[in-house]
């Protein structure tokens, strides 16, 4: 008979702390009311979608930012590793989060307008797709708020990216947070023991949506939409 590892695992009163600070800089973190106002209330038009989805971008952005310098342990990481870190994980932690935004239904129905607009914005099919199935697949897993605070955190810490210098600073503060999430995932899933490798398994199909992001911007610019500085300077777009 297979012995099923019924390994005891336990949650020390450290990574509670970690857990707790995380969630609380996730939850603090969001979308200022008046530009989630104006996705509700501003007309349909692919110009005006455009625009609205722009200007949520950049506010997304800028709470990503804040987001990060309450991770326990990252103001401490080399100050151009920070932003090595940011401008590296800036596209991925952004479709994450509207992966997490999307699959919840809200009662003001931001979720619907959210995705008609994104739905009539000028991008095109061939990017749609794979979004839409990647909003598809995070549904499915019916993350926690912890879970989802954390794979934030830990796409934030991928030391592989571009630029980042003391590589083995970053891979420890992410093997703290993996760790984290790995006991939480045994925990909250009991009878999902693949759970967490099915976590990591969607960073891999983010990454793949980072390729295709270069491609959808270059697609709008050549129809002439126009980016914000800010996104600009995190996603090096011209
Ligand atoms: C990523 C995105 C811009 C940012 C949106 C996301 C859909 C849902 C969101 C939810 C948010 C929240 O509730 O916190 C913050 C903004 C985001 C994350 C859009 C889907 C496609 C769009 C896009 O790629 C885009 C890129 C450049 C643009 O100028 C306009 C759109």
């Amino acid at each position: 008979t297979t012995k099923l590892s019924k390994e005891k695992v336990e949650i020390t009163k450290e990574q509670r702390a970690l857990i707790k600070a995380i969630l609380d800089a996730y939850n603090r973190h969001q979308i200022p009311q008046d530009v989630t106002k104006k996705l509700l209330q501003e007309q349909y038009s692919a110009e005006e979608n455009f625009l609205l989805l722009t200007e949520v971008a950049t506010s997304q952005v800028q709470v990503l930012v804040e987001f990060t310098k309450n991770i326990p342990g990252f103001l401490s990481l080399d100050r151009e590793d920070q932003i090595a870190l940011l401008k590296g994980s800036a596209v991925e932690a952004m479709f994450l989060r509207s992966a997490q935004v999307l699959s919840k239904k809200m009662p003001s129905g931001y979720t619907e307008v959210l995705e008609e607009r994104i739905r009539k914005s000028g991008m095109s099919e061939e990017f749609m797709t794979p979004m839409f199935n990647f909003y598809k697949s995070i549904e499915e897993l019916h993350m926690t708020q912890e879970e989802q605070a954390l794979l934030t955190t830990i796409t934030i810490l991928t030391p592989d990216r571009p630029y980042v210098k003391s590589h083995e600073a970053v891979e420890r503060l992410q093997e703290t947070m993996l760790d984290v999430l790995r006991k939480l995932c045994v925990l909250q899933h009991p009878q999902e023991p693949q759970y967490f490798a099915r976590l990591l398994g969607r960073l891999t199909e983010l990454r793949t949506l980072h390729h295709y992001h270069v491609e959808m911007l270059t697609s709008w610019k050549t129809n002439d939409h126009k980016f914000t500085p800010l996104l600009c300077e995190i996603w090096d777009v011209q």
